[in-house]
């Protein structure tokens, strides 16, 4: 923005410089997670964007021209200085509302565009009160501003909104009673956050991917949960099941302790919690009971980290700690596979068999390369282009409306319960065998050669498809993408891998592509067999049964903003 006045018109000038300085800064905000602090709002914890306005019509903060102040009786409002300015803050039920108090054209208000107009208590972490020593001022401050109120909270990203940082506002006073009155006042708010988490188990894999896990734990995750005060209990998984085992184990009054179950590692890491945690609930009794209220949490340290990927919007791990310390709540459908052999596993994004599966099964033998195996592994299988005989049978879903093929996002339709569209897909039977819906009425079956056969629960994200395997595929409707790919010649077949990153699996684009909804699958492999890959972990057997289980697990998420 340029402003070049004369002399003679700088008071005007002045004028319009503050006004377009605030009406810039003002519209930053749009923070999602409306207050429902000291019980006055319910909050559904899923992300719902708060305009400005309206911000500031609950929280009694000032009108965006900054002049006309009508503070909420329940409001405090105070001076503080930020980085050598002054701005006036407002605590209201809902959140603290922060303007610079003074404008002026030599000191831009955005050098302080880091700061939000208005915070609300959902996203606020912690606040505490520090005194600066007099032997150590702070450089910034004048000797009378020693009393900081330090307020832990992130900041959405410029070009991703998803993408979250952790950040610490400081706001500093020369008046120690306030800044202390202000911090209790904010963590009694905090304290009020229905859904927050006071105790975890973290479950860290030192084997997974890049082997990150410790690194990611100490380095960006932990600080995040000190600041928020969750106490974590933390596991490293020794061995291949070990994660598995540890859930399982819990006793009753352990699964009473903790409000949720972090995977620091992978998919398979995370698969395995899961796996443990349904066969708690599956089993049944007062753990089963319990198990059932605890949410799971993916902070990625994997090759592949769908899950996060797919929950969040981004691979970030600050990102994923940071919804789980903030106590995001939202339902994930999941897969049961029962195999013909006896046994099954829960996945939550997708099942393949074919050319998934060779690859996972040869990138296993060269997991001494790290992340790098999935790219040679997926060209030696690609070369290879072998292609297999099989029967494939399908429950049709009820038909999916328009409006429902879009992206599923924060605060989505047709996930959140309640809503109107969330009555597509079919609820199966909790916690049966998937080979009971082989009984069901209305099967179709497929029978051919086929060179890829995947069922997708999830959108399935991942850095080399950021927009899933299936875009259209939602967190929680209660449906199967199954994905018929019949066999081709090796190019054809490289075209529709390659077309995956832009546009997912698209079948308009490729005739020998056929995408299915469905709410359960069975697949009986005829002649040669490839292996079923499991969100990355390989079944011992390849006669299955799938089916859908809609919004079967609580997770610490919120859905992509
Ligand atoms: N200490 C360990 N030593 C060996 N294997 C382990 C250990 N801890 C866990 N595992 C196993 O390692 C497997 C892979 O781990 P994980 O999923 O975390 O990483 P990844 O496979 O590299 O990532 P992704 O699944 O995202 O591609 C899991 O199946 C898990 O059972």
């Amino acid at each position: 923005m340029k402003h070049k006045h004369k002399i003679s018109a700088l008071p005007e000038a002045l004028e319009s410089l503050e006004e377009d300085l605030r009406s810039e800064h003002l519209p930053l905000i749009a923070s999602p997670h409306p207050g429902s602090a000291l019980g006055m709002r319910k909050s559904s914890g899923n992300g719902r964007t708060l305009p400005f306005g309206k911000f500031q019509e609950e929280c009694g903060s000032p009108s965006s021209s900054g002049r006309s102040v009508d503070l909420a009786k329940t409001s405090s409002e105070a001076v503080f200085m930020v980085k050598g300015r002054r701005v006036r803050a407002w605590l209201t039920s809902f959140g603290i509302s922060i303007i610079p108090a003074s404008s002026s054209w030599w000191k831009p208000w955005a050098n302080l565009r880091y700061i939000p107009d208005a915070l609300l208590f959902e996203e606020v972490l912690s606040a505490t009160a520090q005194q600066h020593s007099q032997r150590t001022p702070c450089r910034c401050q004048s000797s009378r501003q020693r009393h900081c109120l330090i307020i832990s909270t992130f900041k959405r990203g410029r070009r991703k909104r998803c993408d979250w940082k952790p950040i610490r506002l400081v706001l500093k006073s020369s008046n120690a009673e306030m800044v202390h009155e202000w911090a209790l006042k904010i963590g009694e708010a905090i304290r009020m956050q229905p859904q927050r988490p006071s105790t975890l188990l973290v479950l860290i894999n030192p084997f997974g991917g890049a082997r990150r896990a410790r690194a990611v734990w100490r380095r960006t995750a932990s600080p995040i949960f000190n600041s928020a005060g969750v106490k974590c209990t933390t596991v490293e998984t020794e061995r291949e099941g070990h994660a598995r085992e540890v859930v399982q184990a819990l006793s009753l009054a352990e699964l009473q302790t903790y409000d949720g179950i972090v995977a620091v590692g992978g998919d398979g890491l995370f698969q395995e919690v899961l796996n443990g945690l349904l066969s708690i609930r599956g089993a049944g009794g007062k753990a089963g009971q319990v198990a059932a209220h605890l949410r799971l949490g993916h902070i990625p340290a994997g090759s592949t980290d769908a899950v996060a990927f797919s929950l969040n919007g981004t691979r970030s791990q600050a990102t994923a700690a940071l919804h789980i310390a903030l106590g995001d709540r939202t339902q994930l459908d999941v897969m049961r596979v029962d195999m013909g052999s006896g046994g099954h596993r829960y996945a939550v994004c997708v099942a393949s068999y074919g050319y998934m599966g060779d690859l996972m099964r040869l990138s296993e033998r060269l997991r001494f390369l790290g992340p790098a195996r999935y790219g040679l592994a997926g060209a030696i299988t690609l070369l290879r282009g072998r292609a297999y005989d099989a029967e494939v049978a399908f429950l049709p879903s009820d038909p999916v409306p328009e409006r429902v093929r879009r992206e599923c996002r924060a605060e989505c339709d047709v996930c959140t319960p309640g809503s109107p569209t969330r009555a597509v897909g079919q609820q199966a039977p909790f916690m049966t065998s998937s080979r009971l819906a082989l009984d069901e009425a209305g099967w179709v079956k497929r029978q051919g050669r086929y060179k890829s056969i995947m069922a997708v629960v999830t959108a399935c994200r991942s850095d080399m498809s950021t927009n899933g395997l299936a875009p259209e595929a939602h967190l929680s409707d209660g449906r199967l993408q199954l994905v018929l790919v019949r066999d081709t010649s090796r190019f054809q077949y490289l075209r529709f891998m390659a077309s995956i990153p832009r546009c997912g699996v698209c079948p308009e684009k490729f005739s020998f592509v056929e995408v299915l909804d469905c709410t359960a699958v069975c697949l009986t492999p005829r002649g040669a067999e490839s292996c079923w890959n499991v969100d990355g972990e390989l079944l011992p057997d390849n006669h299955i049964a799938a089916r859908v289980h809609r919004g079967l697990l609580d997770v610490f998420a919120r859905g992509i903003e």
